[in-house]
């Protein structure tokens, strides 16, 4: 178990540039899957989800060579579908949850797709029914062996059919997206996800010569194809690093500027740290914090009644930011209900910033009420475990705000989303060390 240890209470300044998207990198190298030809992709972060992914690619019999830092080119012209049946297989795409999306593109180009319960944070319940009845809808036979946890989907043909998901699942639409670009006729998916993953995937699709319409609405129309070529494809920068920066200058009362945001695909992120009092002033493409001397003061409702803020299906605001909106409301002036709906474990991280002398009620597992400090009373060192990625990450700009040394343990949790986190935290002054 890895181990971070962190002196607190320091100001940092400089800048710090965010690293591609893990959510999704996650999508876009299952969907190299769709083609024999070659598809580069850069600034893919060097996490260890993304690089367990590209493991599983090779093992696989993707050809994946390294072009540069970030850049990498794959072809997937002779795939090895035995390894599918494999022990190693069952072993290692268990090791993430980004691995499902292998299954949509396999079914669609080899009609058959298999996988092992997927991993990722264990954060709740984490069902699959959406990405399984959306391949079901177009034609494959699923199975499910309850003893190994083994999924898997069969299809001779799949054919277009329209279907409204139960849910605006992430990995579920991209999922079925894959599947629906080689399959026959036109497909409709209504009640689809469209975060900026989303539609960086069809995008990238398009250019493969997919016929994708409605990118970034909940509606999409998918024409077929018969097969998809090559492409070069960016990922944006990650949203959910960029939030944690913003975070952590708010808490540690730094001036940071965060380079290449890419501002138009951030969503709600921006106004949600505005209401929490937080000065974001966009330069160019950068966000740039000043320094919050004076703390930061959290807006109420047009009414006077408490701010909530909560998780959304996309445009709505992302679960995966809410640990550490909780943790930056720990040190505002003023209180605020944070709402998790997504998932039901994921603020049971909250004891831990009490042991660190937060003022948080856990009114259930979804819901938390957090009274601000006002940086009266400073957070206290302490030793925790990180979780999950985004309590891990939350914790870590806790300890970084607070007075004394703090340990964090299980800090793979945090690796597997955050690419070199302690050098380019080192960067910009923050004491820590990887033990
Ligand atoms: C690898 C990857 O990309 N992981 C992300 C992806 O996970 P993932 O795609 O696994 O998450 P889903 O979008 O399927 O759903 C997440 C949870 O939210 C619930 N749900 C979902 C949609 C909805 O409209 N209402 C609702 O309540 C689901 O029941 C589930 O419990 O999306 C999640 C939701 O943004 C993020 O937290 C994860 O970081
Ligand atoms: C929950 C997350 O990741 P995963 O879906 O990979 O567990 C996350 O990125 O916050």
């Amino acid at each position: 178990m890895g181990t971070f240890k962190i002196e607190g209470g320091h100001r940092l300044s400089g800048e710090i540039t965010p690293q591609g998207a893990k959510n999704e990198a996650l999508q876009i190298l299952c969907a190299v899957l769709l083609t024999p030809e070659r598809v580069t992709i850069n600034n893919i972060p060097d996490i260890v989800d993304v690089n367990k992914l590209i493991a599983l690619l090779q093992d696989l019999g993707v050809k994946v060579q390294k072009e540069k830092k970030g850049s990498y080119s794959f072809q997937a012209d002779e795939i090895d579908l035995d390894y599918l049946q494999s022990a190693k297989f069952k072993e290692d795409g268990r090791g993430l949850r980004g691995s499902i999306m292998l299954v949509g593109p396999l079914l669609a180009r080899f009609g058959k797709g298999y996988i092992p319960k997927p991993g990722g944070d264990k954060i709740g319940r984490r069902r699959l029914d959406t990405h399984f009845e959306g391949f079901i809808n177009l034609g494959a036979k699923f199975r499910y062996n309850r003893e190994e946890h083994f999924y898997g989907v069969e299809a001779e043909e799949l054919k277009g059919t329209y279907m409204l998901l139960d849910e605006a699942s992430v990995t579920g639409t991209a999922n079925i997206v894959m599947a629906a670009v080689l399959a026959t006729g036109k497909t409709t998916i209504y009640n689809a996800a469209c975060e900026p993953y989303l539609q960086q995937l069809c995008k990238m699709l398009n250019r493969m010569g997919a016929k994708i319409s409605g990118v970034g609405s909940n509606l999409l129309e998918i024409e077929g194809v018969k097969e998809l070529g090559g492409t070069e494809h960016t990922m944006l920068p990650d949203m959910i690093e960029i939030g944690s920066w913003i975070g952590l200058a708010a808490m540690t009362k730094s001036e940071l500027t965060i380079k290449n945001v890419s501002w138009d695909d951030l969503g709600q992120i921006p106004t949600i740290f505005r209401k929490l009092g937080i000065t974001i002033e966009r330069k160019g493409d950068d966000i740039f914090i000043p320094e919050h001397s004076d703390g930061y003061i959290i807006q109420n409702f047009i009414d006077g009644s408490i701010l909530t803020i909560a998780d959304a299906p996309w445009p709505g605001l992302t679960p995966d930011l809410l640990s550490i909106i909780l943790v930056v409301a720990t040190q505002a002036k003023g209180e605020v209900l944070i709402h998790q709906k997504m998932f039901e474990s994921r603020l049971f991280f909250v004891d831990k910033l009490l042991d660190m002398g937060a003022k948080v009620i856990l009114c259930d597992p979804h819901r938390a009420t957090v009274i601000g400090h006002d940086f009266k009373s400073t957070l206290k060192a302490t030793t925790m475990t990180s979780p999950d990625i985004r309590a891990g990450v939350s914790l870590l700009i806790a300890a970084l705000s607070a007075k004394g040394t703090s340990i964090i343990h299980n800090i793979e949790q945090i690796d597997r989303g955050y690419e070199d986190i302690d050098t380019r935290l080192r960067a910009i002054g923050a004491k820590i060390e990887r033990l």
